[in-house]
């Protein structure tokens, strides 16, 4: 799992509390048009950590995740990530270090081969060679698409596209994995597989969903961000089962599903 060990000790391998992957502090955020999306966010995670970013639609959690690799800033507050802060003088290393995976794997494939397209961003970084051949090699056998590097993007399932696009990303060697609702559009068998690839990640990651039986499988923590701010921070059960707290935040489980019989991430 080298391919995309964080620069830190993921929690379990150390006492000592491992060094935030990830510190947002005191972010405010309004759009040209007036518009306020957030109104003072402080967020730290861990590296190593999984972490759910949960909230209903219009909450703010993608104004939130382009402030991680400083596509939108400008605002109030500061984003660190592995210490280094969001500013356009670094925002080179901290696209590197940030990997959003967009809902849509389309907005991230565009070239004539998965190959081509996993090696886009290490080579625009300056790799050639054999070490740009390793790193696609790396990447893709992480999601399990190593024999697919030769075909077109286009020809490959919604599912296959999702792996791919993570592996763009991978290719990176990210100290973060920011995923905008990787589980949508996936088939139950698909979408399992690609839990066991997240899993199997020694990455940080932030994972923003609406499915949460998703986020409470993959993430032992969950964050729940409602009109602009941070309304709740907690293992990920224990907000689920909060009935009053789900409902104030038009959270809804599944019909029947029971967050108490879930093995806990
Ligand atoms: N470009 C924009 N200009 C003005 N307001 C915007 C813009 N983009 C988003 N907003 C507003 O900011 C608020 C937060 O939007 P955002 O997309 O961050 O929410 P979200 O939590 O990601 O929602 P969803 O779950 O629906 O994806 C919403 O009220 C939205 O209408």
């Amino acid at each position: 799992m080298d391919a995309v060990t964080a620069p830190s000790a993921p929690a379990s391998a150390s006492s000592t509390p491992p060094a935030p992957s990830l510190e947002v502090s005191g972010v405010a955020y309004a759009y040209p048009d007036g518009h306020q999306a957030l109104f003072g966010v402080d967020l730290t995670v861990a590296a190593g950590e999984r972490v759910a970013l949960l909230g209903p639609n219009g909450a703010g959690k993608t104004t939130l995740v382009l402030h991680l690799n400083g596509i939108l800033g400008g605002g109030v507050g500061t984003v660190t990530v592995a210490g280094l802060p969001v500013e356009k003088r670094n925002l080179a290393e901290i696209r590197r270090r940030v990997g959003i995976v967009f809902q849509d794997p389309d907005d991230q494939l565009f070239m004539p081969t998965v190959r081509e397209d996993v090696a886009f961003g290490p080579a625009a970084a300056g790799l050639r060679g054999a070490g740009l051949e390793e790193r696609v090699r790396e990447a893709l056998d992480l999601v399990g698409m190593a024999d697919f590097a030769d075909r077109p993007p286009h020809h490959l399932s919604f599912g296959q596209r999702r792996r791919v696009a993570v592996a763009t990303v991978l290719a990176m060697r990210p100290e973060i994995l920011v995923l905008d609702e990787p589980s949508s559009n996936l088939d139950p068998a698909s979408r399992r597989e690609l839990a066991d690839i997240l899993r199997s990640l020694d990455v940080t990651v932030l994972m923003v969903t609406h499915d949460l039986p998703y986020a409470l499988e993959l993430c032992p923590r969950s964050v729940i961000l409602s009109e602009g701010v941070i309304a709740a921070d907690g293992r990920t059960r224990d907000l689920l089962c909060d009935e009053a707290l789900m409902g104030a935040h038009r959270l809804e489980l599944p019909f029947g599903f029971d967050p108490r019989s879930v093995p806990v991430a």
